[in-house]
């Protein structure tokens, strides 16, 4: 299967770098600097479980004139309108676009350019960062990737696409039920963000500085609206979510806070500002969402 990754970045450089170092037909869709980058020193995986470097295969978006069988899509929120006028032209009428994108919203967005039929759901969990020389850099090795079909068929396709990504170097999964799946990890990610940048802190130093009760409240403000929303998550996925969000010492941080925390752009819309708005149409109130939201959105704009 030809996969094509789009974005070489923490996630699509490091599932994509582990799916070419494993024999895959990976190619990178990536922009002129990036493209130097990895020209000069190699696609770098710095990695618990072993580092990597290759020479990939990369293409520009001005010489993509082909569909391929596979486009993994891991690019930031704010760059995704671009990306996806880039990467039309790969997807021909029998190609899977496996999108790795925190959040809902992109999967509307694919679906209106694309249609149903090509848009897969998937979601990824590791803890990545590019450093100053462009080395994809993995913190702590937890590296899993799910997809699988948006309404849960065990299709021919989706088994091909499965065959493609297991036995890749990092966990692959397909799974029968990604959509809830996307909405759990929305759940955990946006109460995890959220907290991070509210707060300014890990897990562990919010606990420490007294704010237990604030995480406890963000995350049943976010469970409320995805409840309200038909995504309600499961008693167990509640709890180990709140486990996690308020373990002591927990070093846990997001992408997002990362982001912030480099003075970087942050995916703030995506991930708590669609969230704030869908549960506000269904009639689910949620100040210290909306808190996170206001201090994200008076960032973003003196970045
Ligand atoms: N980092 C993490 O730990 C995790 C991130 N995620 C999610 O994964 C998604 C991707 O994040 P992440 O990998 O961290 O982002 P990064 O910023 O690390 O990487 C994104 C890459 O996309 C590239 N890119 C952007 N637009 C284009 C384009 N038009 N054509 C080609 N390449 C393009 C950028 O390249 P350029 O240099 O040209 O700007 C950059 O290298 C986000 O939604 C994030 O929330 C999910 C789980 C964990
Ligand atoms: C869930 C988590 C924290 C790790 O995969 C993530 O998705 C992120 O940091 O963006």
């Amino acid at each position: 299967m030809r996969v094509l990754v789009v974005g070489a970045g923490s996630t699509g450089g490091y599932f994509g770098g582990r799916l070419a170092h494993s024999g895959r037909d990976v190619t990178f869709l990536v922009r002129p600097v990036r493209a130097a980058q990895l020209q000069a020193g190699g696609l770098r995986i710095v990695s618990p479980h072993g580092d990597v470097t290759l020479q990939p295969k990369l293409v520009l978006a001005s010489d993509l004139d082909a569909p391929f069988d596979v486009v993994l899509l891991a690019v930031k929120s704010f760059g995704f309108d671009a990306a996806v006028a880039d990467l039309a032209p790969a997807v021909g009428p029998h190609t899977m676009i496996v999108p790795l994108l925190n959040g809902m919203r992109h999967v509307d967005a694919l679906v209106a350019r694309f249609g149903e039929q090509p848009v897969l759901g998937g979601l990824c969990k590791i803890a990545g960062d590019l450093d100053g020389e462009g080395r994809i850099v993995q913190m702590t090795p937890t590296h899993e990737v799910a997809y699988g079909e948006r309404d849960g068929t065990r299709s021919d396709r989706i088994e091909r696409l499965d065959a493609t990504m297991r036995g890749a170097g990092f966990d692959a999964r397909l799974s029968p039920a990604i959509e809830q799946e996307m909405w759990d990890k929305w759940l955990v990610l946006a109460t995890l963000g959220g907290i991070c940048c509210l707060m300014r802190g890990s897990v562990g130093e919010i606990l420490q500085a007294g704010g237990r009760e604030v995480i406890d409240r963000f995350l049943d403000e976010v469970a409320a609206i995805v409840t309200a929303l038909g995504h309600a998550p499961k008693p167990a996925l509640l709890q180990g979510a709140r486990g996690m969000l308020t373990r002591q010492g927990e070093i846990q941080t997001s992408s997002m806070y990362r982001d912030l925390q480099k003075g970087a752009a942050v995916e703030a819309d995506q991930i708590l500002g669609d969230l704030l708005e869908r549960g506000q149409k269904v009639g689910v109130q949620a100040p210290l969402l909306h808190a996170a939201v206001t201090q994200l959105a008076i960032y973003s704009k003196a970045a």
